[in-house]
């Protein structure tokens, strides 16, 4: 069975944690009296309450801590925007197919889920615990022969497949054929053959408008329409440089086979920030000296490739003055997600900071580091932080003309010598008709090398050639009358740079999910008794209100409370239900629900009530006055459950328990 560890450090059967929140309706699959579909879950109300707060929470930490521009642009994006970004031709995992049975499976986790199968009856054979995966095992015993065999391995084919592991991220299709081959991986359900792996795009196509003119995707990440506004954006921030767009959205990816419940799906919620910075200079961050102490484990990309997943615990002051990680800016980002997690309520023992390795990494980033969080699916990338240098802002630039560019008035004017192009506009136009503008655009793209090159070829041939992506073949003849290339000397007063970006990426729901792993725990080690030990601020509800009975001298007291925690703008819910007080407590542990308040006979009386703590099941009693303030600050996180037991008379009386 796949077992939670929890807060507690119990194992607890991942189905019962599941099957706990899907009764009390934190999530449920879509469609799901039509059989639903794979990959696509609705939130129920608390689930969709934890993520209000946790965005809440994010906008805070983030957006309002650094000033940050929130937009919030279209999902629908047409083709061209994602052709320029190098999604149509690259945003894709690799799949391959079991001819036989026809079920598909992404290569990477094929190669994963086989080896790591191996190892663990290697393991067993060599009679070493270990832990099985109660629903795959389920699942395989379902379809056919497919369990996990006590095969003692050869120790150095145990070395391989441990060093393929720490790297399965670095492997591209090719590499993931050669796997599949030497290792001779297949179906791990029936035993057959699968097919050499091929690319299989993830974005959602559609099209938009009714004639089909204008072909268009679902967005795969928010950061597109971040950049394609960066010129406004930087114009409303009156030029100011560094600063950062933030945006919350959804995003679409056609999940190869998303089979880890809300940690692979593909339609999620996405919170993701461009932060702009002038690449020269080092990247520094003004705000760096507030993290550099944060201590944080990092596993760096040649300690994977050596074949081990050991992280190191160092400062993030150290890890940026040591060249780790590769720039303040950067690291500044690393230490405030980590800040952000922690906040949620994120086991700081289980999470980490894996570095990309060069293959894992696109091709223009320079540097990527994602937050791990360590679940029973084992460790899940739940932020991927990324320095994407100028790739994003400058292709959008080459493909529009449009200044995705900072303009820097110089205090020194710069003498340059360069090479410098001018076209005949006069008969460019006549010549390259609808294209002039491409070819034009081209032009300028070209760098000082190439420009000096050519202008030799102009002097020699009368003519030259240049590589124009969708003009004719690709490759265009400019005639010596169109064009003149000359080494000239420019005086510059302005500075032009495009900026660099870092992007700090989250996956709110795989956030959330492996969060709540981290925070369950059940009471006295009883499974049927599971808490969720949400930190207040993000905890669904917030309040419980529970009469001591039915009795009616209870009501108005509890519509008077919920009303006037509504008016504090904290969120309660009344449960006057005739179950039991600890029923209707257990019934709330599960939802995560930090305090309860408890009204009895003496309520009526004199207006005493009794505030309970979730975590400690410890209750105070104090007037009503007292117990609302208590509990706002509680919420607000001014105070925690110790500073109110200082400060209000603990109660112990019998007919509250
Ligand atoms: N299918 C998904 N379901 C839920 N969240 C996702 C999914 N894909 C990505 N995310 C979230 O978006 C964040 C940023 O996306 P990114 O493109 O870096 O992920 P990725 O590297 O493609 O993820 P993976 O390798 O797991 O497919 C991830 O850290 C994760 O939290």
């Amino acid at each position: 069975m796949a077992t939670v560890t929890t807060k507690t450090g119990q194992a607890v059967d991942r189905l019962v944690l599941d099957s706990m929140l899907r009764r009390r309706m934190f999530y449920t699959p879509s469609f799901e009296i039509y059989g639903g579909v794979s990959g696509l879950y609705d939130y129920g109300p608390p689930g969709t309450a934890l993520i209000a707060n946790m965005t809440e929470l994010w906008r805070k930490h983030f957006v309002l801590e650094e000033d940050m521009l929130e937009v919030d642009c279209t999902m629908l994006t047409p083709h061209d925007i994602l052709k320029t970004s190098g999604h149509v031709d690259k945003f894709a995992d690799w799949m391959c197919k079991d001819p036989k049975t026809g079920e598909i499976f992404r290569a990477d986790h094929l190669v994963e889920e086989v080896l790591e199968n191996r190892l663990k009856g290697d393991k067993e054979a060599r009679g070493q615990k270990v832990e099985v995966d109660a629903e795959k095992e389920a699942k395989k015993k379902k379809k056919s022969k497919g369990e996990t065999k006590a095969v003692k391995l050869d120790d150095a084919l145990v070395k391989e497949y441990e060093e393929t592991l720490a790297q399965i991220d670095n492997y591209d299709g090719p590499d993931l054929e050669k796997l599949i081959a030497k290792y001779d991986i297949r179906n791990p359900a029936t035993d057959g053959k699968v097919e050499p792996p091929v690319a299989f795009n993830l974005m959602f196509q559609t099209s938009i408008g009714p004639t089909s003119n204008m072909p268009g995707y679902l967005r795969p990440e928010t950061a597109q329409g971040q950049f394609l506004n960066f010129q406004k954006l930087l114009e409303f921030n009156q030029q100011g440089m560094p600063f950062a767009s933030a945006s919350i959205g959804k995003s679409f990816r056609n999940e190869i086979s998303p089979r880890a419940g809300l940690l692979r799906v593909r339609e999620f919620l996405m919170a993701e920030i461009e932060h702009y910075v002038d690449p020269e200079g080092g990247k520094k961050h003004p705000r760096f000296a507030e993290v550099k102490d944060v201590e944080m484990s990092l596993l760096d990309r040649n300690v994977q490739l050596s074949g081990s997943t050991k992280t190191t615990k160092m400062t993030i002051g150290e890890a940026v003055e040591t060249g780790l990680v590769d720039n303040e800016t950067l690291g500044y980002f690393l230490a405030r997600i980590q800040a952000f997690l922690l906040k949620l309520g994120i086991d700081f023992n289980k999470l980490r900071f894996r570095q990309h390795m060069a293959n894992e990494m696109a091709h223009y980033a320079a540097d990527c580091w994602d937050a791990e969080l360590q679940t029973s699916y084992g460790w899940i990338e739940c932020v991927g932080c990324a320095d994407r240098s100028a790739f994003d802002l400058t292709v959008h630039k080459n493909k529009t003309g449009a200044p995705l560019v900072v303009r820097e008035t110089r205090a020194e004017p710069l003498r340059i010598e360069e090479w410098q192009v001018d076209v005949e506009k006069k008969k460019f136009g006549p010549r390259f008709k609808k294209d002039a503008k491409t070819v034009e655009n081209a032009i300028e793209a070209l760098s000082q090398e190439l420009r000096e090159k050519l202008s030799l070829d102009l002097e020699q041939q009368g003519k030259i050639e240049i590589d124009v992506e969708g003009v004719g073949s690709g490759k265009v003849e400019i005639e010596k009358d169109l064009i003149r290339i000359e080494k000239r000397t420019r005086v510059e007063n302005v500075r032009e740079y495009t900026p660099n970006v870092i992007e700090p990426s989250f996956g709110i729901g795989r956030i959330m999910y492996s969060m709540i792993e981290h925070v369950y725990w059940s009471r006295a080690g009883d499974e049927a008794r599971g808490v969720l030990s949400f930190p207040p601020s993000i905890a669904p509800t917030k309040v419980l209100l529970v009469p001591l009975s039915t009795n009616a001298a209870f009501k108005p007291l509890t519509q008077n409370l919920s009303m006037k925690l509504r008016r504090l703008g904290v969120s309660s819910r009344v449960d006057d239900s005739s179950a039991s007080i600890g029923k209707r407590y257990a019934r709330n542990d599960e939802l995560g629900t930090p305090f309860g308040i408890t009204v009895d006979f003496q309520s009526v009386k004199d207006n005493t009530i009794t505030l309970r703590d979730r975590d400690t099941t410890k209750q105070v009693r104090a007037s009503e006055d007292e117990i609302l303030q208590a509990v706002k600050s509680l919420v607000d996180e001014d105070e925690t459950w110790a500073d109110i037991v200082k400060r209000l008379p603990e109660f112990t009386g019998q007919e509250i328990e």
